[in-house]
């Protein structure tokens, strides 16, 4: 709902606006253009095609992918219009075209074209298609460039999302840092809604929190802490207690008596001498600021030595006037070491005073961090509880793309191939139905792939999965479940009912729980199993006659 106002205008069935304006049928490669003139100009531009949307190969060298990005594309398909003032601009870009082509670009719409879909935040595999899409050939041609931009980038910063959860763990929360390293406005606001769809808790990201409803949170920087330079700054020292008893007292004095006691308390005494006056000023204000969520971050000067025992004077005297600090940001060093000793430290003095809670105060670290840095986090041991990412999540640095391609499958009822040298980049021919069937112990065994028109699989009946270009490798299955994975989200001329397009957070919560059904071994980092795609029997055959009639023989001389 919120996303709908937010996006203001609602075309198209009800179905709003995608989310970037800059998304138009303009957003497209110069050939689709080119493509739909001489389709039209052959008089071929209504044929019927169908279309596959896919990827290749899973990212990130593993063996899962999660789908992102549907919601957009069904939105821009229900909006999709060329406006006179594009067809104007794209009379200039093509100015040999004739004036019938313009006139046929202004009338076309998506009312006859159709969108089967897996549902979004699904756990997706290699050569599955995503979506397919049925329609006359030059609108569908046309929907190529628009459909891979909204789902390749979606689907790729959802899965490193996703994989970063598995390696932090359920119990640890997550947060996305990264608008400031995202490629561009773009970039960024995506980056925010993809990372909670793949299991991230909150952005720092204020603007995608409006968008989207994402819980937003954030600490402070640096800049915040060198910008004191000392307690004499703070004018307005009074604080009032959180009791309603109207009790007011210098905060200042309160947090300097706290840092006394602490450098004379039993456990702490000996480890840290004169602390950062600039810093303790600083969190002193942020505390008066925020006394009801007291978070500092602890590395400007020396975390063991400055930061983590002003932060407790603050935390302490807050205590005093009735509030609860939330903790402590690292940003810096040895996280696992400094998030121990922090730890010890809140220990100590939840024992010398008596304050209870206070060893579990909160211990967010950041700094570059992505799955290798996590994963060694938890093999040294360490005490975080949450983790700031930027960087590495949002311009997925491991992997620069996913690599969805959109293929022709059929056209006018006729199955077409597209061959390659390289056995993993032939297309599987034909309007297909893709199920996932499940196993006795209820993970998921298989992704099959059968024509059209063929039967649907049987619950308890066995049936054999191929490989769809390795001969040899055949399994027969016997499912306990079977899904049927795209399902109707834009029905154009046929009769099916649409899905509905459910909220970010619904998705979100689909996805971690696809995750979950998860076999353990096809989602381990190191070394995961591959999860076999297939084909029926039949497509099977129907693959390699095709390929071998699309083949020219070659000659030996
Ligand atoms: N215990 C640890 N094990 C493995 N990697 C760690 C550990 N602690 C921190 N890291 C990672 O090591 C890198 C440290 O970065 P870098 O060498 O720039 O040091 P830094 O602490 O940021 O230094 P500076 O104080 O100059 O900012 C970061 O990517 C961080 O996530
Ligand atoms: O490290 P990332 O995963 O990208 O997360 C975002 C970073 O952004 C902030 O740093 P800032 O821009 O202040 O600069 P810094 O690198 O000097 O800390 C924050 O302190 C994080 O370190
Ligand atoms: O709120 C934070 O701590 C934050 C936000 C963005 C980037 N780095 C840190
Ligand atoms: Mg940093």
């Amino acid at each position: 709902m919120a996303e709908a106002a937010a996006n203001g205008d609602v075309r198209g069935g009800g179905v709003p606006r995608p989310t970037n304006p800059m998304v138009t049928p303009l957003l497209t490669d110069l050939y689709q253009f080119t493509m739909a003139y001489a389709y039209w100009k052959a008089g071929k531009h209504l044929d019927r095609a169908v279309f596959d949307l896919y990827f290749r190969k899973n990212p990130f060298a593993g063996e899962f992918t999660i789908f992102g990005g549907l919601e957009e594309c069904i939105r821009f398909i229900a909006n999709f219009k060329i406006t006179e003032e594009e067809i104007k601009f794209l009379q200039t870009v093509m100015p040999t075209c004739e004036d019938g082509f313009f006139e046929y670009l202004s009338s076309i719409d998506c009312s006859d074209v159709e969108v089967y879909a897996i549902p979004e935040g699904y756990v997706v595999f290699p050569k599955v298609p995503l979506m397919r899409i049925e329609g006359p050939v030059a609108v569908v041609q046309l929907l190529e460039t628009p459909f891979l931009s909204l789902v390749n980038y979606a689907s790729l910063v959802t899965t490193n999302a996703a994989r970063h959860r598995l390696v932090a763990g359920k119990s640890k929360n997550l947060l996305e840092f990264g608008l400031r390293r995202a490629q561009g406005p773009d970039g960024g606001i995506s980056a925010s809604r993809y990372s909670y769809m793949g299991g991230f808790d909150a952005t720092s990201n204020v603007a995608a929190g409006r968008l989207f409803g994402i819980p937003i949170r954030g600490t402070h920087s640096h800049a915040f802490v060198s910008s004191f330079m000392g307690l004499h700054e703070i004018t307005d020292k009074g604080l009032t207690s959180s009791d309603g008893s109207n009790k007011r007292e210098d905060f200042v004095s309160l947090v300097q008596n706290w840092l006394i006691r602490i450098q004379d308390s039993s456990s702490l005494r000996g480890t840290f001498g004169e602390t950062s006056q600039s810093e303790l000023a600083a969190f002193t204000s942020y505390a008066l600021a925020f006394p009801n969520s007291f978070l500092a971050l602890v590395d400007t000067y020396d975390v063991m030595r400055s930061g983590v025992p002003n932060f407790c004077a603050v935390a302490l005297a807050l205590n005093d006037m009735g509030y609860k600090a939330v903790g402590i940001r690292l940003d810096s060093g040895d996280l696992a070491y400094l998030s121990v000793e922090t730890r010890k430290f809140f220990h100590a003095i939840e024992k010398d005073f008596g304050v209870v809670g206070f060893g579990k105060m909160n211990i967010t670290a950041s700094n570059d961090l992505n799955e290798e840095t996590i994963d060694a986090l938890n093999k040294q041991g360490h005490e975080v509880d949450a983790f700031g990412i930027g960087t590495y999540l949002v311009t997925c640095y491991a992997q620069a793309a996913l690599g969805c391609v959109f293929k022709l499958v059929e056209i006018n009822k006729q199955p077409r191939i597209k061959l390659s040298e390289d056995v993993t980049k032939v297309s599987i021919p034909c309007k297909k139905k893709c199920y996932r069937l499940y196993g006795k112990e209820g993970y998921p065994l298989v992704d099959i792939m059968t024509g059209e028109d063929e039967p649907s699989p049987k619950i308890g009946e066995r049936l054999l999965c191929r490989h769809p270009f390795n001969e040899s490798k055949r399994a027969y299955v016997v499912p306990q479940h079977v899904e049927e994975l795209l399902k109707c989200y834009w029905p154009g001329n046929s009769s099916d009912s649409r899905e509905e397009l459910p909220s970010l957070h619904e998705i979100r919560t689909r996805c971690i729980q696809h995750l979950d059904r998860m076999r353990p071994d096809h989602m381990r980092r190191l070394n995961p199993t591959p999860y076999k795609v297939s084909v029926s029997a039949k497509l099977y055959d129907f693959i390699h006659f095709l390929w071998l009639n699309e083949a020219p023989v070659g000659e030996l001389q």
